[in-house]
């Protein structure tokens, strides 16, 4: 019997790693290929907008010959003109060629591409639960309907419930069927995820209050829920309350052509209470029904592919990202390119915070281990070649950011008063990184009321997680108006901040909005403070711990920028998180006090009021200056 497990899961593992290896290695051989473009029996084959030059080149015709055909429409052009893919087609006509465009994968069209050539053969398709997203008007009864769903459900088999937030999570229902709920926070939200061609939710539930009747935001879910292209089930919500009525409902919803099949129609209606729990099973029920009339199915047995349903920055963990499981299945140390960040999973749970080793299409799982973070509605596929994830993760990255690159002109934020009363400023454009989603929100949703005559606050970037180069990169291309990065409770490290004094960015760090604001209303007014500026001097890395009896814990460091000094004032970071801020308490090399630690230098310190010192940790030094008006 041991004998027979043993040759059982043996072929299994070979066949992982030997799934990988082949999956790397073809993709490996796509992005080498060339696709023949050019005029291939009669048919102008290209693969991206060309230059006339080059027009001509592949079809075969002089450069004058096309100058000559835009001549005729009275454009001047000269040969070094990109051509549209529409003037392409064009002229292709023109010459007597059909056109076609091929696709060849490319890092930068990376998850598109492979998302448009890979097939999976029906054979290999099996069941998945469907997944699915309510949507509604505010107060209509989403949360409530969602914590009931997740109440009477028992998950995974087992009592207990769902523990964790993690913006999706599965149910099973006394048949052992599984739905998959998504917890998106709003319309935009979900309509943002289609935009990037992440359609995870395969059925909308509108929920409408049966006291209330159809609202703004009933019809904005509508809209969404139409474009989305997916079955609608409505849920008429709170038949409990006095002033309930459906009929009302059914009726107001018909001039939206959702229309009850009692009434001709082909979407289905649930009366019920998400509050009393009335009407529930009848809800899950239609659920499953649609679910078995579409039919969803996916291959579980590759390499998993899915979306990323949110993500932020943990002080003790690092990354965390909720993803979703569309096809394959997702093993524990598979390494992920999920958009612009790649890692390897260390650890993974699921929504009853249980440690799961593997998940399959549907399966919302929250995963430890990448070495950013990613954005909801990035896709992530399994790629365990770390040379091939990182390379692919940086040209995503650099896609991202000439995604963002605005042509601009750059001012510091002390001259903004001087630059609006020239009438120089037009846009004050500002990259935000917090520690987060929440932070990042309310930073937003702050700064947007900002009101300054005659300027533009332009929010370039507003992500979670610490202030990295590609932030400085973006900054340095805005060269119109005054470019601010902020950190909010973040801190860039020694490398960032080197290259934005480089630059000549300023990077701006606090852990109040409310000061912020009234840096940015101060420094708009001219009324901006610099007397007193902080001047980073230098950065260490703890690299042990010791414990002593009367001084408590000492950290072993290792200055790696810069110096520190004894006075110096310091920050604790960790992940890239300010934990603690205060001064030092010692310092010493070997057994000696000493007043400063120079670069590559190492010794001990120990911070007044803090203990909680860790391996790992940086301690960043910093005076206060006197900054000349
Ligand atoms: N009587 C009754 N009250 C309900 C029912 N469902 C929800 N409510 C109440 O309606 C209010 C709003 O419910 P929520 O679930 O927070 O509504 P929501 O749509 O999630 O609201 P937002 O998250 O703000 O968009 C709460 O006070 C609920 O207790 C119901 O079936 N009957």
């Amino acid at each position: 019997m041991a004998k027979n497990i043993k040759t059982n899961k043996k072929p299994q593992q070979v066949n992982k790693k030997e799934m990988s290896k082949q999956h790397a290695k073809q993709i490996k051989q796509q992005l080498n290929e060339t696709v023949a473009t050019g005029i291939i029996d009669g048919v102008f084959v290209y693969t991206e907008a060309l230059s006339i030059a080059d027009f001509a080149n592949q079809i075969g015709k002089s450069v004058a010959e096309i100058l000559k055909y835009f001549f005729a429409q009275g454009l001047m052009l000269n040969q070094n003109v990109v051509l549209s893919e529409e003037q392409m087609a064009e002229l292709a006509l023109e010459f007597g060629f059909d056109f076609r465009k091929e696709e060849s994968l490319t890092k930068e069209n990376f998850f598109e591409a492979l998302d448009a050539s890979e097939e999976d053969k029906p054979e290999d398709l099996e069941h998945r639960a469907p997944i699915v997203t309510i949507m509604g008007h505010v107060d209509h009864g989403k949360t409530t309907l969602l914590d009931s769903i997740k109440n009477t459900n028992v998950v995974g088999g087992e009592a207990g419930g769902i523990t964790q937030a993690i913006g999706a999570y599965q149910v099973k229902n006394k048949d052992g069927k599984k739905i998959t709920f998504i917890d998106t926070p709003g319309h935009e939200a979900f309509s943002e995820m289609r935009s990037r061609g992440a359609n995870v939710t395969d059925i909308v539930i509108l929920i409408v209050a049966a006291d209330d009747g159809v609202m703004p935001q009933t019809e904005e879910a509508i809209d969404h829920a139409k474009l989305a292209n997916v079955p609608i089930i409505v849920f008429i919500n709170k038949c409990d309350k006095p002033g309930a009525d459906p009929e009302r409902v059914k009726a107001e919803l018909m001039k939206y052509e959702i229309v009850a099949e009692e009434y001709g129609g082909d979407i289905p209606f649930v009366q019920g209470s998400a509050k009393q729990k009335i009407g529930l099973d009848q809800l899950e029920e239609t659920i499953l029904l649609i679910a078995e009339m579409q039919d969803y199915k996916a291959n579980p047995n590759k390499l998993a592919k899915g979306v990323v349903i949110e993500a932020h920055l943990d002080k003790a963990k690092g990354p965390v990202a909720s993803i979703l499981v569309k096809e394959g299945t997702l093993d524990i140390r598979d390494m992920i390119i999920a958009g612009t960040t790649y890692g390897n999973i260390k650890h993974m749970e699921d929504e009853t915070n249980k440690k799961v080793l593997k998940a399959g299409p549907s399966k919302p799982v929250v995963v430890y281990g990448l070495n950013e973070v990613p954005s909801a509605g990035d896709k992530f596929i399994v790629m365990n070649d770390e040379k091939m994830a990182r390379t692919i993760a940086e040209a995503q990255a650099e896609k991202k950011l000439a995604a963002e690159r605005q042509s601009n002109q750059i001012f510091s934020l002390d001259s903004i008063k001087k630059h609006i009363d020239d009438g120089e400023l037009k846009a004050i454009n500002l990259i935000v990184k917090a520690d987060t989603q929440g932070s990042v929100e309310a930073l937003k949703g702050s700064l947007t009321k900002i009101d300054i005559p005659g300027v533009k606050l332009n929010i370039i970037r507003a992500s979670v997680g610490t202030i990295t180069l590609s932030d400085v990169t973006l900054a340095s291309t805005v060269t119109d108006g005054i470019v601010l990065i902020y950190g909010f409770n973040v801190r860039p490290d020694a490398v960032v901040r080197k290259k934005a004094e480089e630059e000549g960015i300023e990077i701006r760090l606090h852990n109040i909005i409310y000061k912020v604001i009234e840096e940015l209303e101060d420094a708009a007014k001219g009324m901006l403070d610099p007397e007193y500026k902080e001047v980073v001097t230098g950065s260490a890395e703890i690299r042990a711990t010791f414990k002593h009896s009367d001084i408590g814990t000492i950290g072993g460091f290792h200055i790696t920028d810069g110096s520190i000094e004894r006075k110096s004032k310091v920050r604790i970071i960790r992940n890239g998180i300010v934990i603690y801020t205060g001064e030092l308490a010692t310092l010493k090399h070997l057994k000696d006090d000493i007043k400063e630690a120079k670069i590559n230098s190492e010794g001990g310190l120990t911070i007044k009021n803090f203990n909680d010192i860790k391996e790992g940790d940086i301690v960043e030094g910093y005076k206060e200056e006197e900054v000349k008006k």
